[in-house]
């Protein structure tokens, strides 16, 4: 079976957040199962630099006023077919936002040519000798790509829209829809006509044969006005076809046995050695060296992920014995308040404002807990990082973070299957509360190994997700 994965972003190539790795991940966890994956990309600069070998496959003369080569190129195990579109892509800054931190003004052409280039792959014969059997889109930057297969030559091949997070809804003024090179009956409520503007997700989510989300639980919770964002009633119209499918991590990429960005090796039996990632993440924020759990916030700085909550509860922390160190960047009062809080409390809190993997990994690998007070999570992936390397989560019940994390209640613990911390409601009172149950459970060594341990052994991997993205493939064609 051959996929045609699109995507804004891909694990290794480029990555702003959670969706570059699953799109990174997920084909390989299919191949095991004869899905074989090619994954398409614009040709941004940071992925045009990292192809080694790419071999021009397809062209396009006018994609959108512009000429376009597709090349095709393998990184990581990753069958990567890139949109060499240097008058779209070519930009200095990131993927979606100039150097200023500003959405690119033609973001809606951007995303509408990389869609467009999606339909024609499966539909036309862009390139000589392959088809897709199913095109599986991603977010709202993809959504375009069932709109015009419906409009264009592929309405027959089956699509699957996976929604990452539904905040991010591509909704532009209706102005832009002349530009778009579909037929007038696309602006209509069936389509993409979102309340008198241009909704891209929606539709995607009206066009495409099939819809999923990223854990069991936020299928359920997209559909209430809470978290349906507007969408909700379009997604209760088409609740036969959404799944919830839980992402699975990069078992590789994030394995503390082999992991290249950490100081000591470390496994379930020798968490011992994690003392030596401890002190080096001590030492790269400027914390004492004194006893105590320290926390880690790794994140983007938003009010979806709760970072107020977290600047709210930092005094606290302190005060109950405990450091934190903070990496992210996003909205600049968060990040200040954060930076407030570090220099409040020097050598109890440290913080590195921007983007930064490899420490990712450290922290991990050296903290002891990690908090997640998420408002609302499709998944979330660091949680099942923090299990994976032993450090444990302490997060909102939401979303996939419910879905995948033990709370440590007296029943989780005398059945010793408790993994983490959930709490509710989410609000400052709400973590803080669950900061010192964290404080109790640090303090009985034992008890602490045992959930290290109990996370470690949790079972992250893709298997059992792959396998259900399978059988929702093989039902759409022998619908078909
Ligand atoms: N400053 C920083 N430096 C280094 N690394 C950083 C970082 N800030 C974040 N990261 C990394 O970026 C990724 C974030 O993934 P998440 O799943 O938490 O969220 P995101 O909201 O981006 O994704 C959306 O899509 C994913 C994938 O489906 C869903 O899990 C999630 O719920 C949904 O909101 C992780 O790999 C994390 O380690």
């Amino acid at each position: 079976m051959n996929i045609l994965s699109v995507a804004s972003e891909v694990y290794p190539l480029v990555k702003t957040g959670g969706l570059a790795d699953v799109v990174g991940a997920l084909p390989s966890a299919l191949l095991p199962h004869g899905v074989k994956t090619r994954t398409l990309v614009p040709g941004y600069p940071a992925v045009m630099h990292k192809l080694k070998k790419k071999k021009a496959v397809g062209r396009f003369e006018n994609l959108f006023g512009h000429p376009a080569t597709v090349h095709s190129a393998e990184i990581n195990g990753l069958d990567l077919l890139v949109l060499d579109q240097p008058a779209l892509y070519h930009r200095d800054g990131g993927p979606y936002l100039d150097t200023t931190g500003r959405d690119y003004p033609d973001n809606f052409r951007r995303f509408a040519a990389l869609s467009l280039a999606a339909a024609e792959i499966a539909g036309d014969n862009v390139i000589p000798g392959w088809k897709p059997d199913i095109v599986h889109v991603h977010d709202w930057q993809t959504a375009l790509a069932p709109v015009y297969m419906r409009f264009g030559s592929a309405r027959d091949i089956p699509t699957v829209m996976t929604i990452h997070n539904i905040a991010f809804q591509g909704q532009f003024g209706a102005s832009v829809f002349p530009e778009l090179s579909l037929p007038p009956e696309a602006f209509s409520v069936q389509f993409l006509e979102y309340y008198g503007d241009v909704g891209f997700l929606k539709g995607g989510l009206q066009t495409a044969t099939s819809i999923t989300t990223v854990s069991p639980s936020y299928a359920q919770e997209i559909l209430t006005p809470e978290f349906g964002m507007g969408l909700d009633g379009l997604l209760a119209s088409r609740v036969d076809s959404l799944t919830g499918i839980a992402n699975g991590i990069d078992a590789e990429a994030w394995n503390p046995q082999t992991d290249p960005h950490i100081v000591e090796h470390y496994g379930a039996s020798t968490l011992k050695r994690r003392a030596a990632n401890r002190k080096a993440l001590e030492d790269r924020f400027g914390l004492d060296h004194s006893p105590g759990p320290i926390f880690c916030v790794i994140s983007r700085l938003t009010w979806q992920k709760g970072m107020d909550l977290v600047a709210e509860v930092t005094d606290d922390i302190v005060a109950l014995g405990g450091k934190l160190v903070v990496l992210g960047s996003g909205d600049a009062a968060l990040e200040g308040a954060l930076l407030a809080a570090a220099s409040r409390h020097r050598g109890r809190i440290g913080m590195v404002t921007g983007y930064d993997e490899p420490l990712s990994h450290l922290m991990q690998a050296g903290a002891d807990a990690i908090l997640i007070p998420s408002r609302f999570e499709p998944c979330g992936l660091t949680q099942l990082y923090g299990l994976r390397y032993g450090c444990v989560p302490v997060v909102a019940r939401t979303g996939g973070l419910a879905d995948t994390i033990i709370d440590a209640n007296e029943a989780a613990l005398s059945a010793k299957c408790a993994t983490g911390f959930q709490f509710l409601p989410v609000t400052a009172d709400g973590l803080r509360l669950a900061i010192r149950r964290v404080m109790r459970a640090y303090s009985e060594p034992k008890l602490w190994a045992r959930m290290q341990n109990q996370g470690m052994k949790s079972d992250v991997s893709w298997a059992k997700s792959a396998e259900r993205y399978v059988s929702l493939y093989s039902g759409l064609l022998a619908k078909g």
